[in-house]
């Protein structure tokens, strides 16, 4: 099985919102990350089939999705940033009536359903109106919708918005277990959700694919650029103000621990610390996403120019 992102771009009159990305998708769960604006939903709804390319194009296993139609929607889930609902629906009721959409016979429905209300930890608000459920819950119905046909291609935009840490850590649980033989990529700015569990992530800005490869290939393009040292507490706004500070922690004695990034230690009691993947993000995104050239050409190895 296999998802081929060939030469995408999409452009909304002078604003490319996706730039000749190209990607080649195999079972496992990927990550999408990027800033706000980076274009990684215009890119998932082009590779859902609802929004078509200004060129390339999507093939799943060698054929242009637009070609399979109801065939790649049997196969195809989906959960978006905003999904849609009646508010007056309860969640068999929406549930029942997606898994109608999808063509699901009625006895498949009922079993589905049951199936996936325990799983997301829903089945006591079986007979509730979605419109009286908590955010949480909302996305946990959310996310058995795009379940219920139990698809190949799970594509799920910012999904874990409004979980509880325990509901993201059983949301992180369920997909990968999920994800065994099918493709899971998921969109989002909240590093930490996919930095275990993704199998390969995929990083863009401004449209443009800026690095692919696993947590471990991405986290070695900051290593000996994150640094830690102890300082006063009145000395703070000073390296605050010259320093990219990623974390800062108030100690008993009253000193700070500082984590930051920069090319070299800025003291010489500085030492280096272990990369994670969100500290590659912010070397990426500084200002939230913020295009700074003079970082991207440093770069090496999984970053693509
Ligand atoms: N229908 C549209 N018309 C015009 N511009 C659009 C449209 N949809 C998206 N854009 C623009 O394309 C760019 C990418 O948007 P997109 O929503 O894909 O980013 P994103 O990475 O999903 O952001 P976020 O994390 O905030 O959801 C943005 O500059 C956005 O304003």
């Amino acid at each position: 099985m296999e998802l081929l992102i060939d030469k995408v771009s999409k452009k909304f009159k002078d604003k490319k919102a996706v730039d000749n990305i190209s990607l080649e998708l195999m079972p496992g769960v990927w990550g999408l990350l990027g800033a706000n604006g980076a274009g990684k939903t215009t890119l998932m709804r082009m590779i859902a089939g609802i929004m078509q390319p200004t060129s390339g194009q999507v093939l799943y296993d060698g054929v242009p999705i637009q070609t399979l139609g109801e065939g790649y929607r049997d196969v195809f889930g989906f959960l978006p940033q905003e999904f849609g609902f009646y508010p007056e629906f309860t969640v068999k009721d929406y549930l029942a009536y997606v898994a109608a959409l999808k063509g699901l016979t009625e006895r498949e429905s009922r079993r589905r359903i049951r199936e996936l209300l325990e799983r997301v930890s829903l089945t006591d608000v079986y007979n509730k109106k979605i419109a009286r459920l908590s955010g949480g819950m909302k996305r946990r119905v959310g996310i058995a919708q795009a379940l219920l046909n139990d698809p190949e291609i799970l594509i799920l935009d910012e999904p874990t918005g409004g979980l509880d840490p325990g509901e993201r850590v059983r949301f992180r649980n369920l997909l990968s277990e999920f994800a065994h033989d099918r493709i899971v990529l998921i969109s989002t700015h909240i590093v930490p959700d996919v930095e275990y569990i993704a199998t390969c992530h995929a990083i863009i800005r401004d449209g443009r694919l800026l690095a692919t490869g696993t947590t471990e290939e991405l986290v070695r393009l900051v290593e000996g650029k994150v640094w830690s040292c102890t300082i006063p507490a009145r000395a703070v706004p000073e390296y605050e103000s010259r320093l990219q500070i990623i974390s800062l922690r108030n100690e008993n004695d009253g000193s700070v621990s500082i984590r930051y990034l920069a090319e070299n230690p800025c003291n010489d009691i500085s030492v280096p610390s272990v990369p994670r993947l969100e500290d590659l993000y912010l070397w990426l995104f500084p200002q939230g996403g913020v295009e700074n050239p003079k970082r991207t050409s440093r770069k090496k190895g999984g970053i693509h120019r």
